[in-house]
């Protein structure tokens, strides 16, 4: 471990000359921005993204909205999105990242002005498999393939798939209807829905991720958030076992993209939009941030497990219950960690433990955990309070990096060396007491509507 303090490693950038670093510089120095929306799409490794950002959101003492109980630990999809589905101590939030089917205009009533929208999308034929494995025993139109046979449905998709039936949108264009549209539009009408469709989420979300760039996706991120490379480490959570995937044969690729044809052409849009953005930040530079952020992320995993890497583990195989992913069936396996009983060993405490754990712990459990702590803020915060839920703090946009609190200097002592001090400039909090009432009790007065073309 590096115990050389704290460094900048845009500095580091910018002394190997990185031009479009260079004058991205001013930019690092600025305060993080807070306030995120993230759009959890299905099979995506939106879980791994999700975990990033509740860490953050503790780190920083943000609110993250979640759902009501009723709910469980998603907004009550496949319904479409509703800010009463928020729960009352979860209000007013900074971040939301929990699944549901994206609903513009309530978003907007949710969450501050300035929030940065970001999702993420992932090949289809690869999600298409997942998804087809995951929900098998779930989603009628694939339990009604002979042999739970991929190759069967893709033969003749309509012969097991009903578009109304529950769980259909797992069976087609899933991207679409988790980005609040319409999975199951006429061939003839395709195209041109697509490309309104295209145009309308460029116009939502600032960062569109790609799962199978996830790594250079974060660094887009990184930049976009004025975070640090701290910010943005991660292990990979919710893998299946090698031993519940299914190759795709020669030509069934091609079918998956016909099927899906809208989640197709979002992925290509946004795929070739995504290399565009990276070759305006620099290749090399590019590069050398995803070799930093793995070095970062290699160091801290081997922290948590006592110097080694993790061994994955299917569900079963997890002691602790903290730790075990959800499994949709047992024929499905997902991977997990269990942590070595003695992580201390590189770093003393237990804030060290709870880093490593939060790392590392599933959706259901540390959605559960965030809701019992935001409760109890909320409740600490307010023990007379009134019928109507009130804002804990202001809603910050930006983050004084001074303000982020112990488990930080864990991650610093984890980041590869570097010149240069970090600079912390003082952000410009939105001051109590100047939101409306829309805003006191935690939603925004609707903003325009979402345009569905
Ligand atoms: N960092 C990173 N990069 C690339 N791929 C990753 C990453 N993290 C998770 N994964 C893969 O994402 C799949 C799980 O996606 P989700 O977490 O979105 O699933 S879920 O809808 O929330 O159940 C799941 O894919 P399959 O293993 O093919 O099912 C994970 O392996």
């Amino acid at each position: 471990l590096h115990h050389g303090g704290h460094f900048s490693w845009t500095m580091e950038a910018f002394h190997l000359g990185c031009p479009s670093l260079r004058t991205q510089l001013s930019s690092s120095l600025k305060p993080k921005h807070t306030n995120v929306a993230f759009l959890k799409t299905h099979k995506t490794a939106s879980t791994t993204m999700q975990n990033l950002l509740f860490r953050f959101a503790e780190r920083n003492n943000l609110t993250v909205a979640l759902p009501v109980q009723a709910c469980g630990h998603q907004f009550c999809y496949p319904r479409t999105f509703n800010a009463h589905l928020v729960h009352p101590h979860t209000l007013p939030p900074n971040v939301v990242t929990s699944h549901m089917r994206f609903n513009r205009a309530e978003m907007q009533r949710l969450m501050p002005n300035d929030t940065i929208y970001v999702t993420i999308l992932r090949e289809p034929g690869s999600m298409f498999e997942s998804l087809f494995s995951y929900y098998n025993q779930y989603c009628q139109s694939f339990k009604r393939v002979p042999n739970g046979s991929l190759e069967a449905f893709l033969d003749e998709p309509w012969r097991y798939y009903r578009p109304d039936e529950k769980d259909s949108m797992y069976a087609r264009n899933t991207l679409t209807f988790d980005l609040g549209g319409d999975k199951d539009r006429p061939a003839a009408d395709v195209t041109a829905y697509a490309r309104a469709f295209v145009a309308e989420t460029e116009r939502v979300f600032s960062l569109v991720m790609i799962a199978e760039y996830f790594d250079e996706s974060l660094v887009l991120l990184r930049h976009l958030l004025s975070w640090d490379l701290e910010d943005v480490l991660y292990v990979k959570l919710n893998m299946r076992m090698s031993g519940s995937k299914h190759s795709l044969s020669p030509g069934l690729p091609f079918k998956i993209r016909a099927w899906n044809a809208l989640d197709a052409r979002l992925y290509d849009h946004f795929n070739a939009s995504l290399w565009r953005q990276l070759t305006a930040l620099g290749p090399a530079c590019v590069a050398r941030e995803v070799r930093l952020l793995r070095r970062a992320q290699e160091r801290l995993v081997r922290g948590c497990f006592g110097g080694r890497l993790p061994q994955l583990r299917s569900a079963a195989q997890i002691k602790n219950k903290e730790l075990r992913p959800w499994q949709p069936s047992a024929k499905v396996d997902i991977v997990g960690y269990d942590l070595p009983t003695n992580t201390n060993a590189t770093w003393p405490g237990s804030l060290a433990h709870e880093l490593c754990l939060k790392l590392i712990m599933p959706e259901v459990q540390y959605t559960r955990v965030l809701l019992r702590s935001q409760s109890l803020r909320y409740r600490r915060s307010y023990p007379l309070r009134s019928p109507q839920p009130q804002p804990q703090q202001p809603v910050r946009s930006v983050l004084p990096r001074h303000q982020q609190v112990g488990i930080q200097q864990i991650h610093r002592e984890i980041l590869p060396p570097g010149p240069g001090p970090a600079s912390s400039p003082t952000a410009t909090s939105r001051p109590a007491g100047t939101q409306s009432r829309a805003t006191r009790v935690g939603l925004r007065p609707s903003g325009p509507q979402m345009q569905t073309p």
